[in-house]
């Protein structure tokens, strides 16, 4: 246990719990094990991410956290309550944002659209709504559809939608992987702002290690075949983090190439 997991366990329960989890796909002769014995524990207002392999079932594991698919063994706690579907605590971002909004919805009534049957009037899902799209940066954009705003605009309003549940625990899956650059790195800046406004449990899988660093407090690297917890890294990075200055340190660099090394060392 690294010191950082050390001061959490002693003064918190973890907000999500990953126990024993284990996936295989199919049966009989076609059977993949997928993931074995994944477990870690993610704790109150700690963004952390997930980096491997590619094909090492990072979205495999994201969805059986979010309850949207069954694992073969283990379990998921949010908070106390075991997983065993989609829970209301719980948002999820996916990479397509293209796919995640509906085009014939104004922006304002695809992020609104999650909080109906919530128990609200219609006054206060439009405040809520109003309220998520300032907080990513689009104050003056419910009237207008998604197909009339860029991709990382489009990637924004699948955040709001999120961030309009007022979830515990923030589920993104590869979110930035289909914007440019430059959108990319304001992408992450949100993600901090975000974590800081609202105080919220993010849990981030990436591809790209430096992301993951720069991001999160700690990062899971998952290896082997199948895949488990090869090593949880500390990200002790001063806040507020800056792209230019916080990658340019040098802890940045050591934190960035032991990952590397963790995620390309050859399966045991
Ligand atoms: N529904 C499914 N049925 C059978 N096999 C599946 C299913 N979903 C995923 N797989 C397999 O599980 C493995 C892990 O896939 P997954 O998408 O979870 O990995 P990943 O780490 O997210 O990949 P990438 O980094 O390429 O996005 C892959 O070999 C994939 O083909």
């Amino acid at each position: 246990m690294t010191d950082t997991t050390l001061k959490h366990s002693l003064t918190q329960a973890p907000a999500l719990s990953v126990q024993g989890l284990s996936k295989t796909y199919n049966s009989g002769a076609a059977a993949r094990q997928i993931l074995g014995n994944v477990s870690f524990d993610i704790y109150k207002g700690e963004t952390a991410s997930i980096v491997g392999p590619s094909g090492a079932g990072k979205t495999t594991l994201l969805r059986c956290l979010a309850g949207l698919q069954p694992s073969t063994s283990g379990a998921v706690y949010l908070g106390n309550e075991k997983v065993t579907a989609p829970p209301r605590q719980l948002a999820v971002v996916f990479q397509d944002y293209s796919r995640s909004l509906m085009p014939w919805l104004t922006v304002g009534a695809n992020v609104e659209l999650p909080l109906r049957g919530r128990g609200l009037t219609a006054a206060h899902r439009h405040e809520r709504a109003q309220s998520a799209l300032a907080s990513v940066g689009l104050p003056n954009h419910a009237s207008l559809h998604p197909w009339q705003l860029s991709g990382g605009m489009q990637q924004r309003v699948a955040i709001a939608r999120a961030l309009a549940f007022e979830p515990d625990v923030l589920l993104m899956d590869e979110p930035f992987a289909s914007v440019d650059a430059q959108t990319r790195a304001d992408l992450e800046d949100l993600t901090h702002t975000i974590k800081e406004k609202y105080g919220m449990t993010i849990l981030v899988v990436t591809h790209d290690i430096e992301e993951s660093v720069y991001l999160a407090d700690r990062v899971i690297v998952l290896s082997g075949s199948p895949t488990s917890v090869a090593e949880i890294v500390p990200v002790d990075l001063a806040y507020p983090r800056d792209q230019v200055q916080t990658k340019s340190t040098r802890e940045f660099a050591d934190l960035r190439a032991h990952i590397l090394g963790l995620v390309r060392r050859p399966a045991a």
